[in-house]
């Protein structure tokens, strides 16, 4: 499904302009090191999605390998998605305490443009209010610039709703930025819905409650809960549409990446989600570890 459509503003050159514009993300760079001193014993440069590691050949007679340089323990790249309210966020949370990801929500970005008063806020306020998709000419590069800031880059980053459609995720791939491991929330749709509608957030804490599954502790925080202006049930189905719609092109694209935290009947607690996402990614990190042994080796 395209993006909604704000004032015709959105036009398939701009996104083909993004898109083409590629920029190789290597964190290491070649001119770190030092030329190779034995023109007759040749460096051989292994390319890798993590970068460049330069290997010297010690003798042309014996076949050993010694690494020179090779690129510091690459940080994590992980996307999530699920339908809204499928516990993204609380997962998000678990992993970045974790892993120290930085979380980049999409949706988050959204709602500070919306805040700040933009142009690009007002636009997507109204797509959003619709459970439509954001053009890409506006989340493409909010997502580009906030995943290509220095901490991002050196803590690794959790990336939260995005991408939600198979422009998105070519756009990203576009600049450099792929993930390590996809991991998609299965959620029963039965429970989504009510979820939703009773989500609530304090703003002063960031906590996100729900009035039936999750109360306030106290009344005073009970009395400054707000709702998200688009957790209505009217407007959580239009968002399961568009989700449902989409999810299925984006997980064709990271087919091979992707792990299932599954709810099975929406019985399953936060700890367990959680575990099957830490066992994948303890599973990445290991599979990580073996690759750089072997490659000493
Ligand atoms: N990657 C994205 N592309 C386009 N629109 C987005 C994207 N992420 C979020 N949005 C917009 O923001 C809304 C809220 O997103 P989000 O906060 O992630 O909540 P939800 O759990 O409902 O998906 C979406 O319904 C959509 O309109």
């Amino acid at each position: 499904m395209a993006a909604c459509n704000v004032n015709s503003v959105y036009s398939a050159a701009s996104v083909s302009a993004i898109v083409a514009q590629p920029k190789l993300q290597s964190r290491t760079s070649l001119s770190r090191y030092n030329p190779n001193p034995n023109p007759k014993f040749p460096n051989i440069l292994l390319f890798s999605s993590r970068g460049v590691d330069l290997i010297s050949r010690r003798s042309s007679r014996t076949p050993n390998f010694l690494v020179l340089g090779s690129s510091k323990a690459e940080p994590l790249r992980v996307m999530i998605s699920g339908a809204p309210a499928s516990g993204k966020g609380t997962q998000c949370e678990l992993i970045t305490q974790k892993y120290g990801l930085v979380h980049i929500a999409a949706g988050d970005l959204l709602r500070a443009e919306i805040a700040a008063g933009s142009e690009n806020g007002r636009r997507a306020k109204e797509c959003m209010e619709k459970g439509q998709l954001v053009p890409d000419e506006i989340v493409v590069m909010m997502v580009k610039e906030r995943l290509s800031k220095p901490d991002s880059q050196e803590k690794g980053w959790l990336l939260d709703g995005y991408p939600r459609s198979s422009s998105q995720a070519i756009a990203l791939k576009g600049y450099g930025f792929e993930p390590d491991i996809f991991i998609l929330l299965d959620v029963p749709e039965g429970i989504l819905v009510e979820r939703v509608v009773g989500r609530r957030l304090d703003p002063v804490t960031g906590k996100i409650y729900h009035i039936k599954y999750s109360p306030p502790e106290t009344e005073e925080i009970a009395s400054r809960l707000t709702q998200r202006f688009d957790d209505t049930e009217e407007k959580v189905k239009l968002r399961l549409n568009t989700h449902n719609e989409n999810v299925e092109a984006v997980l064709s694209i990271y087919e091979d990446i992707t792990i299932k935290a599954s709810h099975i009947n929406g019985n399953v607690s936060k700890e367990d989600v959680f575990a099957q996402i830490d066992s994948a990614l303890q599973n990445l990190l290991q599979q990580r570890k073996a690759t750089s042994g072997s490659h000493a080796a």
